[in-house]
């Protein structure tokens, strides 16, 4: 088993990965179990593997209550959030109780947040069951709900007390939801890991073909990235995190324009967003172009979108330079890009002007 750290002092916690973990977890639960009982948060798309974790759970506890919510980023809502807290409160939660977020980046950031209000802070453990998730949002404690004015724009900052990552439960992931998570993977090389980068290029087909050892390497690789990043600016107030928000700034625009809709899911908007980067980053003359387009071909191997026009989209610059006016690294009224001066080379750059950037989307024609 693989064990990483995340080294938060009095706050820190273990990250375990093995493939089949989900069926061995009811000792490595067990001592977070209060009150007899486990609430359980998951859709009916994993129902399958909360049955196998209720199954290891048996002879832990007395009982497991299953909080069933509506798949999809739509969930993400006020109304997910309340009609998630008036589950818990209904079960009546108590402080000292561990919810379990058994599912995507939505059930995780949902139940995150949801945990870090309800009686003002109860225990979350991250079961993540997307590639996305496993390398990406169950690490790291940011929880938040989307709202008509913008991505995660309503949130906190709440660590999990432990996350359990079975590589094995992504047999079941539907094939768009395996290459969106892909593109958070390729994020920690691109900012900051050109080795990784190659293995990347080579391993790619393996990847996405879930190839068990190219898998668990990769998960591995990135969910140590996150770590440490998280353990040096655990609330992005450095500018080290930040980095981790490579793509996001314009990805985070194209969600808005779906309205947070399926039609693109956030992996497939932050591989539109990291090619926007490296494109825009050329424009500023400080990236080769030959990086970009690699990174290109590279995202177009993995069938993942390159640009605004990404599954249809035809928003103006104008338009999503509005959207990104709600991004929450703005300070003084501006508004931080990530940019790179080449593949593994990132950096935050408080220079640009929202008007740049729009007159960059309108004439990058992908
Ligand atoms: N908190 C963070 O640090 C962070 C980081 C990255 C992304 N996010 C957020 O994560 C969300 C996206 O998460 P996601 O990509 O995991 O999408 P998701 O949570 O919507 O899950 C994708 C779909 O796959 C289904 N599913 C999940 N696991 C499955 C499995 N093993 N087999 C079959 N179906 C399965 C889900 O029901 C859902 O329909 C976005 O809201 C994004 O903003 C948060
Ligand atoms: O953990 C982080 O920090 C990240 O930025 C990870 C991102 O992949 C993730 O999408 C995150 O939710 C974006 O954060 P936000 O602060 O821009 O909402
Ligand atoms: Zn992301």
């Amino acid at each position: 088993m693989i064990h990483v750290e995340v080294g938060l002092g009095a706050r820190a916690y273990p990250i375990l990965i093995e493939s089949g973990l989900l069926g061995k977890a009811g000792p490595i639960i067990a001592p977070f179990v209060r009150n007899d009982r486990l609430i359980l948060v998951h859709d009916r798309n994993v129902a399958a593997h909360a049955a196998t974790l209720t199954d290891a759970l048996s002879g832990h506890l007395g009982r497991i209550h299953h909080v069933i919510v509506e798949p999809g980023e739509g969930t993400k809502s006020w109304d997910g959030l309340k009609a998630l807290v008036d589950d818990l409160l209904d079960l009546e939660i108590e402080r000292s109780e561990c919810i379990v977020a058994l599912g995507g980046g939505v059930i995780g950031d949902l139940v995150g947040f949801a945990a870090s209000i309800v009686k003002r802070g109860c225990g979350v453990i991250q079961v993540p069951t997307t590639l996305l998730s496993q390398v990406d949002s169950s690490v790291g404690g940011k929880t938040a709900i989307n709202v008509p004015q913008g991505k995660n724009l309503i949130g906190a900052f709440h660590q999990p007390r432990l996350v359990l990552i079975d590589p094995g439960v992504l047999a079941t992931l539907p094939d768009r939801e395996l290459r969106a998570g892909y593109a958070e993977v390729l994020k920690y090389a691109l900012i900051g890991d050109p080795d990784f980068y190659e293995w990347l290029d080579i391993n790619l087909d393996a990847l996405l073909a879930r190839d068990a050892g190219a898998l668990e390497y990769a998960i591995a690789v990135s969910v140590r990235a996150k770590a440490a990043v998280v353990a040096q600016d655990e609330h992005e107030t450095t500018g080290a995190r930040a980095l981790l928000n490579f793509g996001h700034t314009f990805g985070h625009a194209l969600e808005a324009e779906t309205g947070f809709s399926d039609r693109l899911l956030h992996g497939e908007a932050v591989a539109a967003g990291m090619a926007l980067a490296m494109r825009f980053s050329v424009r500023r003359g400080i990236c080769s172009p030959d990086d970009a387009a690699k990174v290109a071909d590279h995202l177009n191997r993995a069938n993942l979108p390159i640009g605004a026009r990404a599954n249809g989209l035809n928003a103006t610059g104008e338009i999503l330079a509005a959207h990104m006016a709600h991004d929450k690294k703005r300070e003084g009224g501006r508004v931080p890009f990530l940019l790179s001066r080449g593949i593994g080379d990132a950096f935050l750059a408080k220079d640009v002007q929202l008007s740049e950037v729009a007159a960059f989307l309108d004439a990058d024609t992908v």
